[in-house]
C-alpha cells in the first residue's frame, strides 16, 4: 500500500460501505470524502464528521461587492454544486459578511450613518448579488448576528481557559486598511501621493501603517510554528495549490510572534467585546475566522461538519487562514480545516481590482450585459488559482461568443433545425449504421474520426471530476468546449442537411443527430456546476428530465455501447428561444 496519511485510508475503507450514489466519496479524494473526526494536530474532541463544509470568505462591508468577491464565491459555489451533483447531501456551503472593526466603523461614519445601519445595507448588497449570480449558499452569515457572537465568546474563553491568551503590551505597526499587525521588517518607508508626507507602508499589500501602543490580549502564535508545520507537511492540500503551500511554509520557516488579539474599547467600540473584560474588544479576524464555525452551529453542534473541508480565500487573505486561524483552532482544541484554497486577483491595468483603489469591475452591471451564468463561465474560463488575470469586456465578449453562441449554441440549432428534425423529437440511434465496434459491419457510415468523438464522450466525465476535484475548473471547460468541438465537426463531415428522404438517409440523420445531442446532454449534465441555469435550459431543450442530470447520467453513453437510450422517440422541449444571445463586440 503506498505511504497514505491515516485519514486517507481510513476515508478509503469507510467508502466500501457507501451507498452507491456516493461511490465517488472513495479512494483517495481529499475533497469529498466523509470521514471519521480524527484526533490530529491538536484536535481533542472525538466525534464523528460526516458532512461536507465548504465556506468563501466573509466579506468586509466597508463597500460594496465587486468581481473580485463573485469570483471567489462563484468558485466555491461551482465546486459545491459539483458535490452535489454528485450526490453528496447535508452539505454547508457558506459566506456572508464581516462587519467589525475600524475601517466599517470609519465608513459608516464617512456615510453619516450608524455602523449597524450602514452594515445592513452593504451586507444586502452582496445577499443580492450571490442570489442574482445563482451563488446556491446554504447559510449566510453576518459577524453582527447574535448566534455569532455566542461562538466568539465561547471561542475566546476556550483559548484563554487553554492558556494561550495573556495580558501584554502590543507595540508595533497596524494596517487599518488591512486590518493587520506588521512586523518591523515588513515595513519600509514611502510617500503619501496626496500629502507629499513621508509615511510607512507594509510591503506586502502596500498600505500605510501607523504605530501602536496598546494594552492588549495576546496569543501565544510563537508556540505553534512546529504543529503548523506538521499540519502543512501531513497534507498535501492543506493550503492548495503548492504555490500558496510554499508561501505559507516560508512565512512558517520565518518563525512567528505572539499576535495581538484585541483593541481597546475607547479606540474601537464597534466588535465585540473581549469576555469578563468590557475595556477591549476582540481583534476583527479572530471574530471574522470563527464564522466558520458559526455556521456548524459551535459551540453546541459542530461536529457533523468539522473541520472544515474547504476554504476558498484570496491570496491576500493567506496568512489569515493558513497560519493564524489554524493556530486559533489548534488552540482551541479543534482540528484545524482540511484545506485552505487559494486563489489570485482579477487585475486591472495589471493592478488588483481593490475597493480602496476604486478600480473595480461593477458585477450588477455586468451580469445585465452577459447574463449571470455568461458571467460565472467568463470567470471560471480566465480564472486561474495560480495566476493574476486581467479582466476586461472585450475578452468576455470574445469568449462568450465563441464558446456558448458559437459552439454550445451552434451544435443545439443544428440538431433542432425542424428541416433535420421535422417531429422535434430526441432521434433514434442506429447501432447497424454505427455499430459499437468500427468495421463489423457491411453497412456501418461511421469513420474512425466518428468513434474518437463516442470515446472521447465517455471519458469526459473521468477527466472532468479530476479537473473539478482539482480546481482546475478552465480546464473542465476547455475539455468540455473540445468535445462540443468535436461533435460539431462530426455533423458538418456527414452534413446531413445534404442527405436525401430515403429511409437509410433518414436512419443515418436521425443517428448523426442523437451523437450530436448526447454530446450536447453529457456535456450539459456536467457544466451544470458552472452554468446551472443556462445548462437547465439547454437540457430541457432536450428533453432531459430533471431527474435524468445527475452525475451518473452523464456517465453513461448508451449508444456508444449498443444500448437503446430511454430518451429515444421523446419530445423535445417547447422553449424555441435562442439558448445564448450572440454578444455585440461593443458593449
Ligand atoms: N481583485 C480580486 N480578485 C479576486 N478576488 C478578490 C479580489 N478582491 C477581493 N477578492 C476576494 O474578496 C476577499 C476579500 O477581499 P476584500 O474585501 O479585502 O476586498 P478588496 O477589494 O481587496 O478590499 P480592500 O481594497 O478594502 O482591501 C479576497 O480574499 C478574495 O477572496
Amino acid at each position: 500500500m503506498p505511504n497514505l496519511p491515516m485519514g486517507i485510508i481510513q476515508r478509503g475503507l469507510r467508502s466500501v460501505f457507501l451507498a452507491k450514489s456516493t461511490r465517488f466519496l472513495c479512494e483517495t479524494r481529499w475533497l469529498v470524502c466523509p470521514s471519521p473526526y480524527r484526533r490530529v494536530h491538536g484536535g481533542r474532541e472525538s466525534q464523528q464528521k460526516d458532512k461536507f463544509l465548504i465556506t468563501t470568505p466573509i466579506f468586509y462591508v466597508n463597500s460594496v461587492p465587486h468581481l473580485g468577491h463573485l469570483y471567489s464565491a462563484v468558485l466555491a459555489d461551482t465546486v459545491h454544486r459539483w458535490q452535489q451533483l454528485k450526490g453528496a447531501g447535508g452539505s454547508i456551503f457558506s459566506t456572508g459578511t464581516d462587519e467589525h472593526g475600524l475601517k466599517i466603523q470609519q465608513a459608516a461614519l464617512s456615510h453619516g450613518k450608524d455602523p449597524l445601519q450602514f452594515c445592513d445595507e452593504v451586507s444586502q448588497h452582496f445577499r443580492n448579488l450571490f442570489s442574482k449570480s445563482h451563488v446556491g449558499h446554504t447559510d449566510f452569515i453576518r459577524t453582527t448576528e447574535s448566534r455569532h457572537r455566542k461562538a466568539v465568546e465561547h471561542f475566546w474563553r476556550k483559548l484563554h481557559s487553554a492558556g494561550y491568551i495573556y495580558q501584554g503590551k502590543y507595540e508595533g505597526w497596524y494596517s487599518t486598511s488591512d486590518e493587520a499587525f506588521v512586523p518591523d521588517n515588513k515595513v519600509m518607508d514611502s510617500v503619501d501621493k496626496a500629502t507629499g508626507k513621508n509615511i510607512k507602508v507594509a510591503i506586502e499589500t502596500g498600505s500605510q501603517v501607523e504605530w501602536m501602543e496598546e494594552e492588549n490580549y495576546m496569543f501565544r502564535l510563537s508556540e505553534f510554528g512546529p504543529r503548523l508545520l506538521k499540519w502543512l507537511d501531513s497534507n498535501p492540500r492543506a493550503v492548495y495549490p503548492s504555490k500558496y503551500r510554499s508561501l505559507v511554509r516560508g512565512w512558517l520557516e520565518e518563525g512567528l510572534e505572539d499576535l495581538s488579539v484585541s483593541r481597546q474599547r475607547d479606540r474601537l467600540p464597534w466588535g465585540i467585546p473581549v469576555p469578563d473584560d468590557s475595556t477591549q474588544t476582540i481583534y476583527v479576524w479572530l471574530d471574522a475566522l470563527v464564522n466558520y464555525l458559526t455556521v456548524c452551529g459551535y459551540p453546541d453542534n459542530h461536529h457533523a461538519h468539522w473541520p472544515a473541508d474547504c476554504h476558498v480565500v484570496g491570496k491576500d487573505i493567506a496568512r489569515f487562514h493558513a497560519v493564524y486561524w489554524p493556530a486559533f483552532l489548534m488552540a482551541a482544541g479543534l482540528d484545524p480545516p482540511r484545506s485552505v484554497v487559494t486563489h489570485s486577483h482579477w487585475l486591472m491595468e495589471s493592478q488588483k481590482m481593490s475597493k480602496s483603489k476604486g478600480n473595480v469591475v461593477d458585477p450588477f452591471d455586468r451580469i445585465q450585459r452577459y447574463s449571470a451564468d455568461g458571467l460565472r463561465y467568463f470567470l471560471l474560463k480566465h480564472g486561474v488559482l495560480e495566476t493574476d488575470g486581467d479582466y476586461s469586456d472585450e475578452k468576455v465578449v470574445k469568449v462568450l461568443n465563441a464558446d456558448l453562441a458559437g459552439n454550445i449554441g451552434g451544435l443545439l440549432n443544428r440538431c433542432l433545425a425542424t428541416s433535420l428534425n421535422p417531429t422535434q423529437t430526441f432521434p433514434a440511434f442506429s447501432a447497424d449504421m454505427f455499430p459499437v465496434h468500427l468495421g463489423r459491419k457491411s453497412n456501418n457510415l461511421a469513420t474512425k474520426e466518428d468513434y474518437k468523438l463516442l470515446k472521447t464522450l465517455q471519458e469526459l466525465p473521468g477527466s472532468v471530476d479530476q479537473h473539478y476535484e482539482n480546481f482546475h475548473i478552465y480546464k473542465v471547460l476547455e475539455e468540455t468546449m473540445l468535445c462540443v468541438k468535436q461533435a460539431n465537426g462530426f455533423v458538418h463531415r456527414h452534413k446531413p442537411w445534404k442527405l436525401s428522404d430515403s429511409p437509410q438517409d433518414r436512419e443515418w440523420v436521425g443517428t448523426v443527430l442523437h451523437v450530436a445531442m448526447e454530446t450536447l446532454r453529457v456535456s450539459g449534465i456536467l457544466l451544470q456546476p458552472v452554468m446551472p441555469d443556462l445548462m437547465s435550459r439547454l437540457l430541457s431543450r432536450l428533453g432531459v428530465e430533471e431527474t435524468e442530470r445527475s452525475w451518473s447520467d452523464a456517465e453513461k453513453v448508451p449508444c456508444a455501447e449498443g444500448i437503446e437510450a430511454p430518451y429515444v422517440g421523446r419530445t423535445l422541449g417547447v422553449d424555441r428561444g435562442v439558448l445564448f444571445q450572440r454578444l455585440q463586440k461593443k458593449n
